[in-house]
């Protein structure tokens, strides 16, 4: 790192990614570069299937690229072992999933608590924390129900709850309003951008929302394959 850069919360550079697709591989991402800074917010767009959810997955090293780097807080991905990248994901990923990803079986409170607990955050300290997003979310009165007794838009809350609760140094929300009414819509990226502003979160926010990217700071589209700047 340059004498007096920051070093940037994220930073994606040429990524590759391919599936294979009726017996042959089929290109999805084709030399994405991507660089965030603490506290920036970057809005991704683009058709159904363009690879936005795929962007998202690499970026938080749930998937391999098939060229290029990650760096997360500086630290390249790929050269961690699976153990390690896991750790520094639970620690400093927020991922909001496009489908919530609760787990079916713990509370709402148990499933805010759960990446704190896994990282060794002790009980009590991990229940304040928990309470204290659920309340922020509008959620204090549901901590003891289970997910499928919430709505779409609560369970949404809730993920975010959870996204945010080790404090992570990069958001990443996969359509996270989508199926949300205005209100309910506006609510969740009041809460993200809390986040962004609180604690300099770096956040990527894919979405199909015109005016959920309206309010990033930076537009960006996937367009066959590549990440440009939206018109
Ligand atoms: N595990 C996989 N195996 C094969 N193909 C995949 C896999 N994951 C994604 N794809 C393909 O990659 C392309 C991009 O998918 P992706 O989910 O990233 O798109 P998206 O832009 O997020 O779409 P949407 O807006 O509909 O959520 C799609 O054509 C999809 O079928």
């Amino acid at each position: 790192m340059a004498a007096g850069s920051r070093q940037a919360a994220l930073e994606a550079e040429g990524l590759v990614k391919r599936y294979p697709d009726a017996g042959a591989l089929r290109t999805v991402l084709d030399r994405v570069s991507l660089r965030l800074e603490p506290g920036e917010t970057v809005a991704v767009t683009g058709p159904s299937g363009s690879g936005k959810s795929t962007l998202l997955h690499l970026l938080a090293g749930l998937e391999t690229p098939d060229g290029g780097t990650v760096r997360l807080l500086g630290q390249d991905l790929a050269g961690l072992g699976e153990a390690a990248r896991s750790r520094l994901r639970r620690r400093h990923v927020g991922f909001v999933h496009q489908f919530f990803h609760l787990l079916p079986t713990l509370t709402v409170e148990e499933n805010v608590r759960l990446p704190l607990e896994l990282d060794g955050v002790d009980a009590g300290r991990a229940r304040r924390r928990a309470r204290a997003l659920l309340a922020a979310v509008g959620l204090a009165a549901r901590a003891g129900d289970f997910p499928e007794q919430l709505s779409g838009g609560e369970q949404q809350r809730v993920a975010i709850a959870r996204a945010l609760a080790p404090h992570p140094a990069v958001v990443l929300a996969d359509e996270p309003t989508g199926n949300l009414d205005p209100a309910a819509a506006a609510g969740v990226l009041d809460l993200l951008e809390a986040a962004v502003r609180e604690h300099g979160a770096a956040l990527v926010l894919v979405t199909h929302s015109a005016e959920a990217a309206a309010r990033a700071g930076r537009v960006l589209a996937l367009r066959g394959g590549r990440l440009v700047e939206a018109p």
